[in-house]
């Protein structure tokens, strides 16, 4: 559905390589500055974005990004930050995918139609509703089907294969596959089996997978890169941002670039 995302996906593997999505805290440490750093990223290398819209109770979330959303809110970031960095980068950068990625009482909150419109006009090409179980998305599958926007899909070590194949139908852009048991975080290693579920899950589910959670090294994207259509870099980065180290994070995802090369 969505054509940036695909045509990132296509491009990456004409160039033989695993596609880099950043997680960016939206606000943190304030809207302009994480506007800055989001802006940054991409010219350094990011393939696509996940725009990390702020939530006081984000219960997937480890202590980096909980702090960030935390600062975010106390800069006063409010989703109407998130739409106008959108908008402004997306005009920027007409080519980047960007992922609306939130909690779904915020999308709600906002209500479905009236967002639809929003995220469209913004240039937002897919939404990441990361504690919307399949039983409960009745109502936003077809308002994403009518703005173009795709709804990614997440599936973890913990879906069974007929469900994930459940969850991928209707879906578009990516599959995201959760590399761990847990939250998000800074980690120094991934469970050993995780090349294995990446290869079954490629070979179960008909888009291209991404794999999240932990990655935080150019070693570990590049190992986790032989085995994924892309790898996520959240936390490792958004600690630096945090920390008020704009220059160590945009560092970070220059090396990451460079290892998947
Ligand atoms: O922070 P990490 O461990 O690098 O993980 C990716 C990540 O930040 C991003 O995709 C994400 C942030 N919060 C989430 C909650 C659920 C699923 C995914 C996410």
């Amino acid at each position: 559905m969505s054509t940036r995302i695909d045509k990132t996906f296509e491009r990456c593997r004409s160039e033989k390589r695993a596609a880099l999505v950043v997680y960016a805290t939206v606000g943190c440490p304030s809207p302009a500055e994480s506007e800055a750093v989001i802006d940054r990223l991409i010219a350094n290398g990011a393939d696509m974005i996940e725009l990390g819209v702020p939530f006081s109770d984000p219960m997937a979330d480890g202590p980096v990004i909980q702090k960030a959303g935390q600062l975010a809110l106390a800069a006063g970031a409010k989703f109407d930050d998130v739409l106008a960095i959108a908008g402004r980068i997306r005009a920027k950068y007409p080519e980047t995918p960007l992922i609306l990625f939130s909690y779904y009482n915020v999308l709600l909150n906002r209500g479905l139609d009236k967002l639809g419109g929003e995220l469209a006009a913004a240039g937002i090409d897919g939404v990441l509703a990361v504690d919307l179980p399949l039983e409960e998305r009745g109502e936003l599958v077809p308002v994403c089907e009518k703005y173009g926007i795709d709804l990614i899909p997440l599936v973890s070590p913990a879906t069974p294969p007929e469900r994930a194949k459940r969850i991928a139908a209707g879906c578009g852009g990516f599959i995201y596959y959760i590399t761990v048991r847990g939250v998000t975080g800074v980690r120094t290693s991934l469970p050993p089996e995780l090349a294995g579920e990446l290869e079954a899950v490629r070979k179960l589910l008909p888009l291209p997978v991404a794999a999240g959670f932990g990655i935080s090294t150019p070693e570990m994207a590049k190992a986790v890169a032989a085995h994924a259509d892309a790898v996520v870099v959240g936390s490792a980065m958004v600690r630096h941002v945090a920390d008020g180290d704009a220059d160590g994070a945009v560092k970070l995802i220059a090396d990451i670039a460079a290892a998947l090369k």
